[in-house]
């Protein structure tokens, strides 16, 4: 099976959204955790998992172009670059820097930009980003506690990351489809553009940006721009028609554990509705900044409490919460320390016996995911959109890796019902 697409993720939670949305448009996929070591495996389309958005841009840089060239040796005839629905970004990158150095070695001049996904309520609109109904920089983003986003209009963000020039397809365009927006795209090109951030409204819209960007050496976005994408490879001949091609996982054993990073609304939300229904415990890193001490309180309290039924287990914090933590100890160390936390605690709980585990934040599900010893993630069924249940090798547990942002309400309790 030629490797088709090869893709490159900046977190965690945002590969296995990517994979589990090429598994629903006929490919297979696999995601693989880091830059990969040793041969790739099988698959249509592979997603390396990198921990790098909020990394130092130049490792950030590193990790992704080492990636590419494992991808491209493997044959990748096309490179996605995954970044965030809500393009969760410094601004010193990492989007930018990545991008950059990506169009740089694949020597095509120019890349779409599209974080756009629908279905969660992320739309693009003459280059601004709405969650839901609000603009990103008033839908609770700009109190993310690692990537703060201030600004929702993308042509001036991205702008503010890269050397080159962004240009914009607007929603009109797009509108008219693919033929249109790939004539717009080679407009900007030839104009002297290196990005186009491309408005999308709706599902529709997403599959004529693919299906507009079928050949182009590199595509970058989130999830929903991928869409379009296997139709690409099954019009031109090389990707058979596949069905349903979500891998069936092994059979779900051992006990179940929610553990929450995210202090995005989502998150907390489902915690809120988690307290009233299942076993949970939110830890104080505020009052306990010690990371090994909250591994200890953590892990007492799971003692008598595992089963079939979900712990949930959570370090997330409101904004002002968040912020007195990292008046205290800087933003980086405050976030670095509740990852270690969460880590240590995944780990204790997989020693007691939890095989089907939730982590919910991308960077919470990295340190967790890592500490694991995890190397691939075989994609399952969806249990909310863009959050399927993967199986995890060679731990051999089942992983739902949750964007902080995503999910409905009841998830903590929805995704051990299946
Ligand atoms: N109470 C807290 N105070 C400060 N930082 C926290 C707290 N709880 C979690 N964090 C940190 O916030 C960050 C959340 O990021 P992430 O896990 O990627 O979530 P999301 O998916 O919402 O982006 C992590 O680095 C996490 O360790
Ligand atoms: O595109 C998305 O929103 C997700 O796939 C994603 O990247 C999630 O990142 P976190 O919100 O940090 O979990």
């Amino acid at each position: 099976m030629p490797l088709l697409l090869g893709c490159i993720a900046d977190d965690f939670t945002g590969a296995t959204d990517l994979a589990s949305t090429l598994v629903k448009g006929g490919m297979t996929a696999v995601q693989v955790i880091g830059v990969p070591g040793g041969p790739l495996p099988e698959a249509d389309a592979v997603v390396v998992a990198l921990k790098s958005r909020t990394a130092p841009p130049a490792v950030a840089v590193a990790e992704s172009l080492a990636a590419c060239e494992a991808l491209l040796a493997a044959g990748a005839r096309q490179i996605f670059f995954k970044y965030c629905s809500t393009f969760d970004s410094t601004e010193a990158g990492n989007i930018g820097p990545v991008a950059d150095a990506l169009v740089r070695r694949l020597g095509c001049g120019f890349a779409l930009a599209n974080p756009a996904f629908p279905t969660n309520g992320r739309t693009v609109y003459q280059g601004h980003l709405f969650v839901g109904p609000a603009l990103l920089s008033e839908s609770g983003m700009e109190n993310h506690p690692l990537t703060p986003m201030r600004d929702a209009n993308l042509v001036r963000v991205l702008g503010r990351q890269t050397d080159g020039a962004v240009g914009l397809v607007p929603f009109a365009t797009v509108e008219a489809g693919a033929a249109a927006i790939r004539r717009a795209m080679t407009g900007l090109k030839e104009g002297g553009r290196r990005y186009a951030v491309v408005d999308a409204l709706t599902d529709a819209h997403l599959l004529a940006i693919g299906e507009a960007a079928a050949g182009q050496a590199l595509i970058t976005g989130g999830s929903g721009v991928a869409m379009g994408l296997p139709a690409n490879f099954r019009r031109d001949g090389s990707l058979p028609e596949r069905g349903d091609s979500a891998a069936a996982l092994p059979p779900m054993e051992g006990h179940a554990a929610v553990l929450a990073g995210s202090c995005s609304r989502a998150t907390l939300g489902q915690i809120g509705l988690a307290r009233d229904h299942a076993p949970t415990l939110e830890l104080d890193a505020l009052a306990t900044p010690d990371a090994a001490e909250l591994v200890r309180q953590a892990l007492d309290w799971a003692a008598d409490r595992l089963g079939a039924e979900p712990i949930v287990i959570a370090a997330s914090a409101p904004p002002d919460r968040v912020a007195e933590l990292q008046a205290k100890l800087g933003r980086e160390a405050a976030g670095a320390l509740v990852e270690e936390a969460m880590a240590g605690i995944a780990e204790g709980l997989v020693a007691r016996g939890v095989r089907r585990m939730v982590a919910a934040g991308g960077e919470t599900s990295g340190a967790v995911v890592a500490r694991l010893g995890v190397r691939s993630l075989r994609i399952g069924p969806e249990i909310d959109p863009g959050v399927p249940w993967t199986y995890a090798e060679p731990a051999g547990l089942h992983l739902a890796l949750k964007s902080g942002n995503f999910g409905a309400r009841d998830f903590f309790l929805k995704a051990f019902e299946a």
